[in-house]
């Protein structure tokens, strides 16, 4: 624009009489080419320069007062905006923005018709927290249909809508990505070049001066989402990912009511009451004020398939908690779980399963124990091992990077086997046992299996309708053949499973159930004690023939006794022969002793009370020894004939006489005695 009024400038400058050749030749000089643009406009298209440049001038004055005709109008609406409508803007990555879209593709969007939209079939909505990054899981509604059904949600623009009596706008705006991608590239309208992502911010308006419709509207959402979560658990898996650990899948389970979940019911009750007092306001305080770390650990525990994941779903669901799941033998390293830890929410569950696959050993133990595992049957049924260490997972519980206020929950098969530090009360202040389902617990399951969804009778099969008492009467008969703390719950459940039809079969087909699974598990312990027993076997042989092919003592064809008897034999062999050359070493040194005793003056009359020398003990036994023990019977102090004389008095060789420089070991004479200075210990003068 002003380049164009500079020009307008230099035109009228031409157009001054008198000015113009000398202008004219001053362009000439000036601008290569300038004459010959003028000659061949004025031959050719018969205009004069001036006139051209005058009118361009003109063109561009006019447009410019129009662009910034527009850009006033265009401040002037902002600040009409600014001054009737409030507004509150929301970032991409709160859970508050997914819950605004979610309320306006439920209530506002079906309702108004709106004509463009964006769709998705992978997800949760009604979860409507952090779904931009789990888009890649597949929803898990519990829906009938085979496919998930397709959500509508709001694109890009404005949406507007009425919301208690107030004209209100939410603005998904177009973020820089797509921008970079999409309109400004083309001019293509923002919702026709790209979908949202998930993580564009909200911009939230209504019409007046106050802020408070729009607060009011926003919790209105979160109601709205809480409320559709309600009947759901939020479980949030992490991803088992080295270098970007995270929350990842969100996957909705319904809730599962405690009742459900049969165990002791005194044990229950005291879990409840004291999760219940831990979230209560006022005990936050009390930690608080004493200084005392706002966190609660439980460690739920028993065999497999007694409902220990089950329960941290339901505790989950009962307190209105979202659950953060890890299964911790997938953990890699210590940093991966820290990552994870310090990324939680402030109030949550966290459920560590198959803690045993960190606590059982501490960090040294780590990497050589392979063969270190007990001989029991349980055996097999150790988790695989995390790389994450002992040190590690305890700094994380209770370290300074903690999030204070949450619930874990570990689980293990193998409590007995923990580490002592991992069980301390502050990090596990209670320790729940899921045994083997009892007489009551198998009633109450059979109950809950047959209980009808609606209130009336329930279907015996399909030809007989049972009345509750009838049921009642069923299922006291079906406990009565479940032996007290055999059978999982699992088990049995899937026993109940498969008469999901009709009680009167499952009541009639219990007993024969009961003894074909006692059968089956006698079967199995009994393969798992052999198993067991042969990995002892092989264990041993290993370590014994390790060991003979070590011991040079040891004839080479024992080596190959692989017998359990020989094997003993082998060891026992090994420990006798071990002692009696213990036996032997001891009485020589005695023997040199009594020996040294009667050579020391004459060692002291030669006026060396200090000598230096040198043993060469181990040439003469192989063994490794405890101390430097020579065999000194034949060994004698002499002058170093052999070696070449020594000026400050006599060198004293071990065996023969001779000493080796690489076995030879400098020994103080004190008095007579040699004092070994690595060991302290004292030699006899004639080593
Ligand atoms: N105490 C129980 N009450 C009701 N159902 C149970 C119980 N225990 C197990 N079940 C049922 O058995 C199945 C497996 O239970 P769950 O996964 O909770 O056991 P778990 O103890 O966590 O097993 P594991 O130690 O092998 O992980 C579930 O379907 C659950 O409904």
């Amino acid at each position: 624009m002003n380049s164009l009024l500079a020009l307008a400038g230099t035109t009228s400058f031409l157009n001054m009489p008198g000015n113009s050749s000398s202008a004219y030749s001053q362009f000439e000089d000036r601008i290569p080419g300038f004459g010959m643009l003028q000659g061949f406009l004025k031959t050719w298209l018969k205009l004069d320069l001036t006139t051209v440049v005058t009118i361009a001038a003109l063109i561009g004055a006019a447009s410019g007062g129009i662009q910034s005709l527009r850009a006033t109008g265009s401040k002037l609406s902002w600040w009409v905006v600014k001054f009737f409508t409030a507004t509150i803007s929301i970032t991409g990555s709160d859970r508050l923005n997914r819950e605004v879209i979610n309320w306006l593709g439920a209530q506002v969007l079906t309702k108004h018709g709106t004509r463009i939209l964006t769709a998705h079939s992978e997800t949760i909505q009604s979860d409507a927290h952090y779904w931009y990054r789990s888009r890649r899981t597949e929803r898990h509604d519990y829906h009938d249909e085979k496919r998930a059904p397709v959500q509508y949600l709001p694109t890009f623009g404005t949406t507007w809508f009425i919301y208690e009596r107030n004209i209100f706008m939410v603005s998904r705006i177009f973020s820089q990505r797509n921008q970079y991608y999409g309109a400004s590239a083309t001019g293509t309208p923002e919702e026709f070049c790209g979908a949202p992502e998930g993580d564009e911010p909200l911009v939230v308006m209504c019409l007046g001066r106050s802020v408070a419709p729009i607060k009011r509207f926003l919790e209105h959402c979160r109601d709205f989402s809480e409320k559709q979560r309600e009947a759901y658990v939020t479980v949030r898996a992490s991803k088992a990912s080295a270098y970007d650990p995270s929350w990842d899948t969100t996957i909705l389970r319904p809730i599962r009511p405690l009742e459900t979940v049969h165990f002791d019911e005194k044990l229950k009750q005291e879990l409840v009451d004291d999760i219940t007092n831990y979230l209560d306001s006022n005990t936050r305080k009390y930690y608080n004020r004493r200084g005392i770390p706002y966190r609660r650990g439980y460690l739920l525990h028993g065999p497999p398939g007694t409902g220990k994941t089950s329960l941290s779903l339901a505790l989950a669901g009962r307190f209105g908690l979202e659950l953060y799941l890890v299964h911790v033998p997938t953990i890699k390293e210590d940093t991966m779980l820290d990552k994870l830890f310090t990324s939680l929410p402030p109030r949550c569950i966290v459920l560590l399963e198959d803690i045993d696959a960190v606590g059982i050993k501490r960090r040294s133990d780590l990497d050589n124990d392979d063969d270190e595992s007990s001989d029991s049957e349980d055996d097999d049924r150790v988790a695989p091992r995390s790389r994450c260490t002992l040190s590690g997972l305890l700094n994380i519980l209770d370290g300074v990077s903690s999030q204070e206020g949450r619930i874990v929950l570990m689980t293990s098969n193998f409590a007995e086997k923990l580490d002592k530090a991992l069980v301390r009360p502050g990090r596990v202040d209670k320790q729940i046992y899921l045994g083997n389902i009892s007489k009551r617990s198998a009633e109450l399951m059979f109950l809950r299996m047959y209980a009808a969804d609606t209130d009336g009778p329930v279907a015996a099969d399909k030809t007989m309708l049972l009345s509750n008492d009838e049921l009642k009467k069923m299922a006291l008969e079906f406990s009565s053949h479940i032996p007290d703390d055999v059978f999982s719950p699992a088990q049995l459940q899937g026993c109940l499973l498969s008469y999901r039809d009709s009680p009167v079969r499952a009541v009639a087909g219990i007993e024969g159930w009961v003894k074909e699974e006692q059968l089956m598990m006698a079967e199995t312990k009994e393969k798992a004690k052999k198993a067991a027993e042969n990995r002892k076997k092989k264990r041993r042989a290993k370590k014994l023939k390790s060991l003979a092919k070590l011991s040079k003592d040891l004839p080479s064809d024992d080596s190959d006794a692989d017998s359990d008897e020989e094997l003993e034999a082998l060891v026992e062999k090994m420990k006798k022969e071990r002692e009696e050359k213990k036996q032997k070493k001891a009485e020589i040194k005695k023997s040199k002793r009594g020996k040294t005793d009667g050579t020391d003056d004459a060692v002291l009359t030669n006026g060396v009370s200090d000598e230096k020398v040198l043993l060469d003990s181990e040439k003469e036994d192989n063994t490794p020894i405890d101390g430097p023990v020579a065999n000194g019977v034949e060994a004698s102090a002499q002058k170093d004939g052999i070696s070449g004389e020594n000026k400050d008095g006599p060198v004293l060789h071990g065996i023969n006489g001779k000493a080796s420089t690489s076995e030879k070991a400098a020994i103080q004479v004190n008095g007579g005695k040699a004092e070994d200075p690595n060991t302290g210990e004292e030699k006899n003068g004639e080593d």
